[in-house]
């Protein structure tokens, strides 16, 4: 059976990238988890701008009017006084999901201590989900994936699990994932055979 074929938007969000200070790892670090974790075609949507409010909520809606049924944010979630990304995203919210940041939050703390301070949110905006990520680029596999032991297994899922599904619920398409990279759960009833 062929897979659907999946348009994402991703956006990293950060001054000093945007401004050439250092070289984006970002949108590289979201096409290489999202390459490896999804057997879909995909397209990706890809925008590399600062920490501004306005600029940010306008891209999200540019995002989502392109048809991106999922948009990932990399960077500025933090509580320092630019950090903005979660106020932008949530003025474009039809729905908050906030399991996704819980969630981010539990796996995140098994990486770092500072965990707590990323405030990262996840919106439906129409027939799309979007969802902050914090802006450190390992950060991007971390909540993503999750955390594995050495041999593999599972010991704290990451977000990724629960998108397929979510983008089912929203009428997206069928987001197929590589079981090795991420184990998509849905229900008996929602698998397409
Ligand atoms: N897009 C990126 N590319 C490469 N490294 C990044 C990127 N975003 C963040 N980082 C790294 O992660 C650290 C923490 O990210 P954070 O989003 O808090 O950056 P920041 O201090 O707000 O600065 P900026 O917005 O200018 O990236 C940064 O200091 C930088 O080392
Ligand atoms: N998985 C993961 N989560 C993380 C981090 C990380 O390195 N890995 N860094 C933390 C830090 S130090 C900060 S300040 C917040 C916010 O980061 P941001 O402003 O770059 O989005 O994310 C936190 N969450």
């Amino acid at each position: 059976m062929s897979h659907d074929s999946v348009t994402i938007g991703i956006v990293s969000i950060s001054d000093r990238a945007s401004t050439g200070v250092y070289e984006d790892k970002g949108l590289p670090a979201l096409k290489d988890w999202l390459g490896r974790a999804l057997k879909n075609p995909l397209s990706f949507e890809a925008r590399l701008i600062p920490d501004e409010q306005e600029r940010i909520s306008a891209t999200l809606i540019e995002l989502v009017e392109a048809g991106c049924s999922l948009v990932l944010t990399t960077g500025g979630t933090g509580p320092a006084p630019r950090d903005v990304t979660p106020e932008a995203t949530l003025a474009v919210a039809h729905k908050e999901m906030p399991g996704f940041g819980e969630q981010m939050r539990q796996v995140s703390l098994k990486f770092v201590p500072t965990a707590i301070l990323s405030r990262q949110v996840a919106v439906i905006r129409d027939q799309s989900l979007i969802i902050n990520l914090p802006g450190q680029p390992k950060a991007i596999q971390e909540t993503l994936e999750g955390l594995k032991d050495a041999a593999g297994a599972q010991l704290v899922p990451g977000i990724f699990a629960a998108v397929p599904y979510c983008i089912d619920l929203i009428g997206g398409p069928y987001l197929e994932t590589d079981d090795a990279v991420c184990k998509a759960f849905r229900p008996k009833s929602a698998i397409r055979k």
